[in-house]
């Protein structure tokens, strides 16, 4: 489904050095990795919003240098890290631009584009703040507008940089677990970055280890997510409990 061939990428220094990994359908891949180690840069390479220095990424055996702008939306939804919209647009407006793709410049928004929008907007559960302006909700609030935003986009593969920021301890869960039935469901396939590893643990089914903007493991929760991968990763002693086949994860030097 996504395929990185030896991918590099510099701003001013070298930043991810020959990353390689490919994911299959209907399979929930995390990135993790210290905090500056390349992980948003990784995601905004396979959306085509920055460009490798060497390599390349194949979608569904197609290159992702050759897919137009259009193309890249009606294939990948990608939700950044941060709440970037500023104009007072409404909950609804905003999701329905995740239908932009499918809407000729002068057209009207469909029906069927509406409907989408509208349902998107009742999975995250925001159906009472539909018409509330954007700029006057919570942090979390506006999380879960965006998060509704890139599902509208009914994309086949998900990037999500830190969907769980701002989101509340219940609400990360719901949302991942929303990810998660969603994944599954209708065969997409996810690329998330997350700062927790239990997280990380519960939801994926692959995991991408960054450190350095190297690429340090990769491999499946099973085989990978270890006290000794993820105390390299960190660079701190971590232990991992193993409960009935869950994973309990934290920092030796806090239990
Ligand atoms: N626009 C930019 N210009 C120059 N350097 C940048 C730019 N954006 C990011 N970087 C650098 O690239 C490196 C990787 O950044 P990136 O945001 O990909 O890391 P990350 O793993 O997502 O970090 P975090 O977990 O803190 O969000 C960092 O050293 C960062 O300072």
């Amino acid at each position: 489904m996504i395929e990185a061939k030896d991918l590099n990428f510099s701003y001013d220094v070298d930043i991810l050095k020959n990353i390689a990994f490919s994911i299959s359908e209907s399979s929930i891949c995390t990135i993790l990795g210290p905090n500056g180690s390349g992980k948003s840069t990784l995601l905004k390479i396979l959306d085509k919003l920055l460009k490798p220095k060497k390599g390349t990424v194949l979608i569904e055996n197609e290159n992702l240098e050759n897919l137009s702008i259009k193309n890249v939306a009606k294939k990948i939804a990608y939700l950044a890290q941060e709440n970037e919209v500023s104009f007072s647009f409404s909950v609804f407006d905003i999701v329905l631009t995740g239908r932009a793709h499918n809407v000729g410049m002068l057209n009207q928004p469909s029906k069927e584009d509406i409907k989408i929008a509208k349902k998107a907007i009742s999975l995250v559960g925001l159906q009472n703040l539909i018409n509330k302006p954007f700029t006057q909700l919570s942090g979390g609030q506006k999380r879960l507008v965006l998060i509704a935003q890139a599902l509208a986009q009914e994309a086949k593969i998900l990037l999500f940089d830190e969907p769980t920021n701002h989101l509340d301890f219940s609400n990360q869960y719901a949302i991942l677990n929303l990810i998660k039935n969603l994944i599954k469901k209708h065969n997409l396939t996810a690329i998330i970055t997350l700062h927790d590893p239990n997280l990380a643990a519960w939801i994926s089914d692959i995991v991408i280890m960054i450190k350095n903007g190297s690429l340090l493991k990769f491999g499946p929760v099973k085989s990978i997510m270890n006290a000794q991968n993820l105390s390299e990763l960190y660079e701190t002693k971590i232990t991992v409990i193993n409960n009935n086949g869950k994973l309990f994860i934290t920092p030796l030097e806090f239990i």
